[in-house]
């Protein structure tokens, strides 16, 4: 959708959407696409969910707007995570219900807040919060926030993850560098690419061959052993589902037999739509409780334990984090 014309045909009475807060609802409310000359009602339009490039521009420009911070890392924190946010000195921060076209964080442990400042030294903007398929977002908004990134002349994605551990190496509190994924939702067509490609952002099939990049993970091996984490740093491929209910014993032996070490409800898209866009990225699962795989076990997962062990490891992630940015190099030929 290019251009949008809100039409709303009779008396208003309160929001129609949760996505839409300022679109009132009225019985015969419906979005006018300008550019295809087709009409939708706002559940429809809701549903489709993508914002144009001019959109994401204008939240951009917004953004650029009231802060002189030119970031070229963006970071993303997660679950339990948002302490990454605290390190950025000379602070700017907004509320996602203040950026223009953002969504909502609604997830205990996120507090949805834009951060732009810097980190040793590196003009960064830090997500402290993210956003999930199970929170009712249609995919490509859950993402959107990559697009700004790129927008606003972000060159590299840090994201973080809470995740359970899969591989039975792994313990609670190992940190995981992610060297690949799998997509399962996307196996379903559950894609945040889907619908029509603008060329601007990236090419309709963009490889995922290269997702992760392999200089920065090794990079990562090399900051984590100087820091002393070599028992708990691990390496490994991160499954996303759906969520928000945790898995099935089943469903975990069965992402194990798939070669799966950590699995968890969030991460892959973004990371799609990053690459997409020709951002490098560079991410991490801290494993905050063990996959359940036997059937006289009596653990249980639970999001308490997540942010719990999240609180427990944050020291560690912080500074493994700050220290891979700090030595990050700018890579302008990067796609
Ligand atoms: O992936 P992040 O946002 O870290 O959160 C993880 O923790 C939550 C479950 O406790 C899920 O949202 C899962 O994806
Ligand atoms: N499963 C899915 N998502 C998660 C988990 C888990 O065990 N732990 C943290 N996020």
């Amino acid at each position: 959708m290019t251009t949008v014309k809100v039409v709303i045909s009779s008396a208003p009475s309160g929001p129609c959407s949760p996505r839409l807060p300022s679109v009132p609802c009225a019985q015969e409310s419906f979005v006018f696409d300008e550019m295809k000359g087709t009409k939708a009602t706002i559940e429809e339009y809701d549903w489709l969910g993508d914002l144009s490039y001019e959109d994401c521009k204008a939240t951009a420009d917004w953004l650029l707007a009231q802060t002189d911070m030119r970031p070229t890392v963006g970071i993303v924190c997660g679950s339990g995570l948002g302490g990454l946010a605290d390190l950025l000195k000379d602070q700017v921060a907004f509320n996602y219900k203040d950026i223009p076209n953002f969504p909502q964080s609604t997830v205990h442990g996120h507090a949805g807040r834009l951060v732009f400042g810097t980190m040793k030294g590196k003009p960064c903007v830090c997500m402290q919060g993210r956003f999930h398929l199970y929170e009712g977002y249609p995919i490509q908004r859950i993402t959107l926030p990559m697009r700004i990134f790129k927008l606003l002349g972000v060159q590299t994605v840090v994201i973080t993850n809470a995740a359970g551990g899969l591989n039975q190496d792994f313990k609670v509190g190992d940190i995981m560098i992610i060297k690949d994924h799998i997509n399962l939702p996307g196996f379903a067509g559950n894609n945040p690419l889907v619908g029509p490609n603008d060329e601007r952002f990236g090419v309709r099939f963009p490889c995922m061959s290269d997702a992760y990049d392999r200089d920065l993970q090794q990079l990562a091996m090399e900051v984590g052993q100087e820091l002393g984490y070599g028992d708990f740093l691990k390496e490994g491929v991160y499954c996303v589902l759906g969520g928000p209910s945790f898995e099935t014993i089943a469903e975990c032996r069965m992402l194990h037999m798939l070669g799966v070490d950590a699995v968890g409800m969030s991460t892959v898209h973004e990371v799609i739509v990053a690459r997409h866009c020709g951002m490098r990225v560079f991410a991490l699962s801290l494993i905050t409780n063990l996959a359940v795989m036997d059937y006289d076990s009596e653990e249980k997962a639970n999001h308490e334990e997540v942010l719990q062990t999240g609180k427990q490891r944050a020291e560690q992630m912080e500074r493994l984090v700050s220290s891979v940015v700090n030595r990050i190099e700018p890579n302008n030929n990067y796609i």
